[in-house]
């Protein structure tokens, strides 16, 4: 188990502060846009940036002082960091080999990982001739050789196209006996992986909770973040706004995604987002419905 007390870091023009919250052998996505402090947060949990205040408990014992190396957490990079002049398996056994663990030992682990994450025929390969997806993998397998007690991912799928994110999400999907921390800007991702899900904006973790909170935004930055219409104080899913025939606004913008479209509505003083089959063209006046209105906080 994970616990996070009141987290600060503090630079001149950034702030991380006071991040608190939980997370058990389950998978927790942190959802939060660009520049949040979301690889902040990630990097301040494996050690590799000192924190100012606060405290990191891992499976009851306090981390927050200790250097990386001694925390046995595992942690993926958003770059990767594999070491270029080495192949696939030393880049995997590489922790091993510090650890000074028995070379018959290292070489079963190796390979067992390498099963699990389908990378088996890629181990004899420099890894600089490897696709990103394969190095990710690696990147991945040299994390879990070291049976760590959380994995934490940086972007793990930032680089990829949609296919090789969809298998790597498949793999990321099977780990189940350790807490695992993905950050990401992207709410597919939180959506499909996150058991918990937290979402991080200007360095504060303004929601946390089950992925329910993706469903049922409890106060207006979030409803915006998360796409949510938002008409003076209550959240309005696109899905939620129904277009029929009338005039209670004007449609301002179509994007055309094939069997639907997305479409934007100038209503009142709101612009409105909305997903119709109907044929609607920039210009036309349409009626509208809202449907499942969620109450905000603030
Ligand atoms: N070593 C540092 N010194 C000063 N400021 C830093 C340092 N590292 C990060 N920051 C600042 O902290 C803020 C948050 O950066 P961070 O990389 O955590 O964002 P992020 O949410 O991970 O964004 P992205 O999704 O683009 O990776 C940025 O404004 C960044 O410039």
């Amino acid at each position: 188990m994970l616990k996070v007390c009141n987290l600060s870091k503090i630079w001149k023009d950034f702030k991380l502060k006071n991040v608190s919250f939980e997370i058990g052998n389950e998978y927790c996505v942190i959802l939060g846009p660009s520049g949040a402090g979301k690889s902040v947060l990630i990097k301040c949990i494996a050690g590799i940036l000192k924190v100012d205040s606060g405290r990191i408990i891992l499976n009851g014992r306090d981390i927050t002082n200790l250097p990386p190396e001694k925390r046995n957490v595992g942690y993926v990079p958003q770059n990767y960091a594999l070491f270029p002049n080495k192949n696939a398996y030393k880049n995997i056994a590489y922790g091993l080999i510090i650890r000074k663990v028995d070379k018959l030992e290292i070489d079963r682990k190796v390979k067992e990982i390498a099963e699990f994450l389908n990378i088996s025929h890629l181990l004899d390969r420099d890894v600089k001739t490897l696709s990103g997806g394969e190095q990710q993998r690696v990147s991945l397998a040299r994390a879990l050789v070291l049976n760590p007690s959380i994995l934490l991912l940086d972007e793990p799928t930032s680089a990829l196209d949609i296919r090789i994110k969809e298998s790597i999400i498949s793999e990321l999907k099977k780990i189940k006996d350790i807490p695992v921390l993905h950050i990401t800007h992207d709410l597919a991702e939180a959506r499909t992986l996150g058991e918990k899900v937290g979402i991080f904006m200007d360095g504060e973790l303004i929601a946390f909770g089950d992925k329910d909170i993706l469903k049922k935004p409890n106060n207006r930055k979030v409803a915006e973040f998360l796409g949510f219409n938002v008409i003076d104080n209550e959240a309005i899913s696109p899905e939620d706004v129904i277009i029929k025939n009338g005039n209670d606004g004007i449609v301002i913008n179509v994007i055309d995604y094939g069997k639907y479209k997305k479409v934007f509505i100038k209503y009142k003083n709101y612009l409105i987002k909305s997903f119709t089959e109907m044929d609607l063209n920039i210009g036309d006046r349409v009626g509208l419905e809202f449907r499942n209105k969620i109450k905000l906080s603030s």
